[in-house]
């Protein structure tokens, strides 16, 4: 078994909390783990991973890269892990692959699968199967490859068969996901055999920070790509991806965000060690947000810290750069002094849930008033925080970031916060709620 097994109840009560202090050691960054894990599946050479995430979202990908055909082997009480890479192909061409509902998981592998060709079916569990993927399918098909929708058109579950490329220059939507430009990226290596590959992206591309990440990661696997800012990418042909032999995943910077909001929030300092001032995930620019709200930031090579001695301010920006982090910013809004304008997250509406919807539902429990608009959320702070039982939608995000409601510790009157559900957080943090505890226990000690 990869991954320890952890349960929870239908709930958890949280209690109100006045002071938060502590540190905190983050889990490895999904958005590094899924792509590292693809990536050294299809090197030539063996990629030793240190510190892999352990959750559903990178068990799905384990889990598929088995029945693939490549061997894994997991260090026995560690997160680290050997891949043997498949050097381009993998050795099964049949498989029927559940990818649960991990982005980072089904997008960069049915482009790789479409670019091998075969006779794959992925699938996942319902709120996958409403996820769109249709920017992707029509990007990879119309150079030839033989992707089919055995649902509904421009969703998963797909079957993916032998295609024949013939045009080598491909063009992708960037509006709805930037994970179909990443897909095409890390499967490009794989279509450039003799002719370079080159990705056009037509309109406006979101979540930009992610292509960096995925760059970054390919450059670590020693393929180059050739770009004209955000507008066109090229894979020049004959690159193979190279095992780096050791490659260290850092913490999640998004998962960060709840113990870096909690030290802003409620005095702090509260520090998050595994991720620092060199990361490269664009979440980490989630400190800015903070820092604008009032809040005290430091940063070290492999930590950050935050901290604040007064009520946060209120904020009016564009999130799109970081779309997960920005939803703690809308919990993190409760405490501001003002209204708080959160821009540009549309692309909120197709992840794990319509997180747009979901949140301003959840808000207003605690009293809040939202203004919800198309791809915007405006946040009127109550004068004091309700009680309240918040539902998550099998969304680790919403689990997560609706904690942080417990910290204005008079305002609940002593009432326990209750979170339905909470084991939605194993998607990318199985122990969320335990180490948010040990956060609280730590500052009830330090105070
Ligand atoms: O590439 C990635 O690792 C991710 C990209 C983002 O998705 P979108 O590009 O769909 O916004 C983000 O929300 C997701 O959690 C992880
Ligand atoms: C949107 C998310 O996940 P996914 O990788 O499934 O898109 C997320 O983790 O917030």
């Amino acid at each position: 078994m990869a991954q320890k097994q952890k349960s929870y109840p239908a709930y958890i009560n949280l209690q109100p909390a006045s002071h938060m202090q502590g540190t905190v050691k983050l889990p490895g960054s999904k958005s590094i783990s899924n792509r590292t894990l693809l990536l050294a599946a299809l090197a030539n050479g063996t990629t030793e991973i240190l510190d892999l995430l352990a959750s559903d979202d990178t068990l799905v990908m384990l889990m598929a890269l088995k029945q693939l055909g490549v061997t894994w082997t997991q260090q026995e009480g560690t997160q680290n892990y050997t891949v043997h890479g498949c050097n381009g192909r993998f050795p099964t061409h049949q498989a029927d692959l559940f990818m649960g509902n991990a982005g980072t998981a089904i997008r960069p592998l049915t482009a790789a699968l479409a670019a091998m060709g075969g006779d794959y079916t992925l699938h996942g569990v319902a709120r996958m199967h409403e996820r769109p993927i249709g920017d992707l399918v029509d990007a990879l098909n119309a150079i030839g490859t033989n992707v089919i929708y055995t649902g509904v058109a421009g969703y998963p579950p797909l079957h993916i068969r032998r295609g024949q490329l013939h045009k080598h220059a491909m063009q992708v939507r960037g509006n709805v996901s930037s994970q179909f430009l990443t897909a095409l990226l890390m499967a490009a290596p794989l279509m450039a055999k003799h002719d370079a590959i080159t990705i056009e992206v037509i309109g406006e591309l979101i979540s930009k920070p992610y292509i960096e990440i995925t760059l970054n990661l390919m450059q670590r696997f020693g393929v180059t790509v050739a770009r004209d800012g955000w507008q066109s990418f090229t894979v020049a042909a004959g690159q193979q991806y190279q095992a780096p032999k050791t490659i260290h995943v850092e913490g999640d910077a998004s998962s960060a965000s709840y113990f870096l909001a909690a030290g802003a929030i409620a005095g702090g300092p509260v520090r998050v060690e595994g991720v620092g001032k060199n990361s490269i995930q664009g979440d980490v620019r989630f400190v800015e947000a903070l820092e604008q709200m009032g809040a005290t930031i430091t940063m070290g090579d492999n930590w950050i810290e935050a901290s604040s001695t007064g009520k946060l301010k209120a904020i009016d920006a564009d999130f799109n750069h970081i779309p997960d982090a920005a939803m703690t910013i809308a919990v993190a809004a409760l405490y501001a002094d003002g209204v708080s304008t959160l821009r540009n997250i549309a692309s909120w509406r197709v992840k794990e849930t319509d997180r747009l919807s979901a949140m301003a539902t959840e808000l207003r429990k605690l009293g809040a008033t939202i203004e919800e608009g198309a791809d915007y959320l405006r946040i009127t702070p109550p004068a004091q925080l309700q009680a309240a039982t918040i539902d998550t939608y099998d969304d680790h995000r919403m689990a997560m970031c609706f904690s942080l409601a417990t910290l204005d510790g008079t305002g609940l009157r002593g009432a326990a916060l209750r979170i339905n559900d909470p084991k939605c957080v194993a998607k990318t943090f199985p122990d969320y709620f335990d180490v948010f505890a040990q956060i609280a226990a730590q500052s009830v000690r330090n105070s």
